[in-house]
């Protein structure tokens, strides 16, 4: 969904949430400010909505008394239902999360109510700077690539590792991006959820190009390492210039998986879902992935296989990725690059959080992995 804003000249006075309540900055308070969640008053420009997503309307426009630019997200509320969304976001705090700056509830004429979610702006979606080359008929530079694809590994880090939450719609149309900066910052969380091991989850989530074989298997007991199969789709497509799996159906796009790394092995298929182990699958051999991607270099290679494989646990996490050859580029632009070093050091890609981002790791791991993250 593409969105845009055509303003109609009036003001709009809205009394809104803060989506972090803790937060000191933001507009004048309207009621009592010691009291964490009571509203305060914004004005923003009224803006026509342009764009439609499955789920709501999304329009820009900016607020008064911040001057922020923002993305309103509306989406239709269900009375019965908590909004996971919502809940989810007002968690989530990290520089490549898109920031959740305020919300608030209206009732139509029909009374239906809607949730307003007032974001953070971002210029593009990673969609539409692919479609910017594509269309020029260029590649996406591969330090560019690097750059979005580590952002993306260190936001899915914090999400799993911190907040313990799955994402489940990992694609390029939910990553924003300023083409810039270079920044890279997720949105959408409609779909997420905190996955917990002992309660099944639906199987019938994320798009189809970027679906984890696990799930088009149907299991229920999936782990966030889903997200890291739709990460490895994305990275395939911003060098291929096109999805990687581009299948037609459901199960057609476990045949575009299998053509590319061939029928997934007897333990393979028990790692997604045991209940297909007796299944007879047609014998196919896998395709090199450096077949696949002829003029990348051997550490791409081995990332995207590191990163699309079957078994769940045997896929990298998060903070493997990071940890990856990969990236290494990344962290060794000091004194080589300075164009590249002075866009890391803006992103702040090297600085990792204790408490935010390495928290499941003992002292020791902690020591080791900090090293590896910084050389
Ligand atoms: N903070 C933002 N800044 C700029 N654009 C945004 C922002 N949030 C969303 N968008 C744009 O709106 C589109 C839809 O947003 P989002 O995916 O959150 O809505 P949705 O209703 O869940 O859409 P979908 O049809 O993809 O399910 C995004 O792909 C992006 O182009």
């Amino acid at each position: 969904m593409e969105i845009q804003a055509i303003t109609n000249g009036s003001l709009v006075h809205k009394q809104v949430f803060k989506g972090h309540p803790g937060d000191t900055s933001g507009a004048t308070s309207v009621s009592s400010p010691s009291l964490e969640e009571d509203p305060i008053t914004i004005s923003y420009p009224a803006t026509e909505v342009v764009g439609h997503g499955s789920f709501g309307v999304v329009f820009t426009t900016q607020v008064r008394e911040t001057g922020d630019r923002v993305a309103i997200k509306k989406v239709l509320q269900d009375r019965r239902f908590k909004n996971r969304e919502l809940e989810i976001m007002k968690q989530l705090k990290h520089p490549q999360v898109v920031d959740l700056k305020y919300y608030f509830y209206e009732t139509d004429p029909q009374g239906e109510v809607y949730l307003n979610l007032i974001l953070e702006f971002m210029p593009q979606s990673l969609y539409q700077r692919l479609r910017h080359f594509v269309t020029q008929r260029t590649n996406m530079p591969r330090i560019e690539i690097k750059l979005y694809i580590y952002q993306l590994a260190k936001c899915l880090n914090y999400l799993h590792t911190h907040a313990k939450v799955c994402h489940r719609d990992i694609k390029p149309q939910n990553l924003l991006v300023d083409p810039e900066t270079y920044a890279l910052k997720l949105c959408d969380f409609g779909s997420a959820k905190q996955l917990k091991p002992s309660e099944p989850n639906v199987s019938y989530i994320c798009s189809r190009y970027y679906r984890a074989p696990e799930l088009i298997f149907g299991a229920t007991n999936y782990t966030v390492q889903i997200d890291i199969w739709s990460s490895g789709c994305v990275m395939a497509e911003l060098i291929l210039g096109q999805p990687m799996f581009p299948g037609e159906s459901g199960i057609d796009q476990l045949v575009e998986i299998i053509k590319i790394l061939g029928t997934p092995t007897k333990q393979e298929i028990c790692s997604m879902n045991s209940n297909y182990m007796e299944h007879k699958f047609p014998q196919i051999r896998p395709i090199p992935l450096a077949k696949v991607f002829k003029r990348e270099d051997e550490q791409t290679i081995q990332f995207l296989s590191d990163v699309l494989r079957y078994d769940p646990m045997e896929r990298f996490t998060a903070l493997q990725c990071l940890c990856s050859p990969y990236f290494d580029e990344l962290r060794q632009a000091e004194g080589q690059d300075e164009e590249l070093r002075a866009v890391v050091q803006n992103l702040k890609l090297t600085d990792f959080s204790d408490q935010l981002e390495l928290e499941s790791l003992t002292i020791e791991e902690t020591e080791k992995v900090r090293q590896r993250l910084l050389s």
